[in-house]
């Protein structure tokens, strides 16, 4: 088991725990979360596919540590990040009677994670909450750094607040569960932290370590570790997005109007919606002069090499002035001009401010929006 740590300036450090076996033997995780409890019980806020898959194995690891775990439940499915979702959980936290002194644990995918750690950060104005993530885009990226969120019509993500973990709880062999589609979407992320600030990283990703994207356990275990690290030193030094931290959203810029455009549909997961994104911004990139066309293009191979989509086409089709106009809106934006996280090459993320509305027509065109 690795264990890495996240500290920062403004909340309490914690740990997120990496290994095999974390849920089945109730010596390791469930005694980690026992360890947690002010009281002998918790809420397990999970989905249904999660919840028939792994919950029973963490019910009754908690019972060999007298904790008594209740289980919420919501549909599979990015449509639970919604108010409809947020209520139903909240009205669960009040009729199982939980107090200040109770802890939720979030079993599940990054859905699952932003939407109990919403209900968390809100319940009686704020409990703790534990990540038990289950997919390995929330290992590698969602359960870590406290940010939670449901989407509006109008937005991804836009409802929601910094509300960090006490615990994290990755455990590989829950992957072994996953669809091959949501592995790769995980990986994604990957490739993300490897653009973003680890030019050696991504160069293992695309080389020795490519076995990952296919569910290879010994290269999944290093890039979730890798992973990790990366997103505990950022957080640590900007938990709350005033600088750095916005290096973290490399492709979202694209890629969550993408996922707004098509009504968050299962058509294009949000890690199908990065590696795209990362696609773009790179030969957006490079358009802009920053980064060599090479770099665009070899974040492309690699991209396309996990079997993940790298051309708008992929995703279907989209209207330019639409994108932008929910590119504008989008969190990192301020008085409605376009932000981007851009390279200078691969491992040399940098926020760029303030990009001129008509450069990204002309780019979204020849990318071939309409
Ligand atoms: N808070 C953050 O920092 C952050 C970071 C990245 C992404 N996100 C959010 O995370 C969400 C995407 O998360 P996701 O990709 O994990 O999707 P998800 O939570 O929807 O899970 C994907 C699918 O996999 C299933 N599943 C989960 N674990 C499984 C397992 N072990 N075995 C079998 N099936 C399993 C789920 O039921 C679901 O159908 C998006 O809403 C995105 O915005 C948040
Ligand atoms: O943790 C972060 O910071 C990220 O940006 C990680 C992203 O992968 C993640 O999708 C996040 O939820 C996006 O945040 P948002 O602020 O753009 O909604
Ligand atoms: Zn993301």
């Amino acid at each position: 088991m690795t264990a890495v740590s996240v500290s920062g300036a403004g909340f309490a450090p914690y740990e997120v725990l990496v290994g095999s076996g974390l849920l089945a033997d109730a010596a390791a995780g469930p005694a980690r979360i026992a360890a947690l409890l002010k009281q002998p019980r918790v809420l397990i806020v999970s989905d249904e596919t999660v919840a028939s898959l792994h919950a029973p194995a963490l019910i009754s690891g908690l019972k060999t540590h007298g904790v008594h775990a209740e289980l919420a439940t919501v549909p599979a499915g990015e449509a639970s990040k919604s108010f409809a979702h947020l209520e139903r959980v909240l009205d669960r936290c009040a009729e199982a009677g939980l107090d200040r002194k109770d802890m939720i644990v979030a079993l599940g995918g990054g859905v699952v994670g932003d939407l109990a750690g919403l209900a968390a950060a809100l319940y009686m104005r704020g409990v703790d909450f534990i990540q038990v993530p289950t997919t390995l885009l929330a290992q590698v990226d969602s359960s870590v750094g406290g940010k939670t969120a449901i989407d509006t019509p109008r937005g991804k993500n836009l409802v929601g607040v910094f509300h960090q973990p006490r615990l994290v709880l990755a455990d590989i062999d829950v992957l072994k569960t996953l669809p091959e589609r949501q592995l790769r979407s995980g990986w994604a992320e990957v490739l993300k932290h490897g653009l973003i600030c680890d030019a050696d990283f991504f160069d293992w990703l695309g080389g020795a370590g490519a076995g990952g994207a296919a569910g290879d356990p010994a290269a999944l275990s290093e890039a979730v570790v890798r992973s990790v690290r990366i997103k505990a030193a950022v957080v640590g030094e900007d938990e709350k997005e005033a600088g750095r931290r916005a290096l973290l959203n490399l492709g979202h810029t694209f890629g969550h109007a993408l996922e707004t455009a098509l009504g968050y549909d299962e058509a294009l997961t949000h890690g199908e919606a990065v590696a795209l994104g990362c696609c773009m911004a790179f030969r957006f990139s490079a358009r802009l002069g920053l980064c060599e066309d090479g770099d665009a293009r070899r974040v492309e191979a690699v991209t396309a090499a996990a079997g993940l989509p790298t051309r708008l086409e992929q995703a279907g089709a989209f209207a330019a002035d639409r994108l932008i106009a929910l590119m504008a809106g989008d969190k990192k934006a301020e008085g409605g001009s376009l932000t981007f996280i851009l390279a200078r090459g691969i491992g040399r993320a940098e926020v760029v401010k303030g990009v001129d509305p008509a450069e990204v027509r002309a780019f979204l065109l020849a990318e071939g929006a309409a």
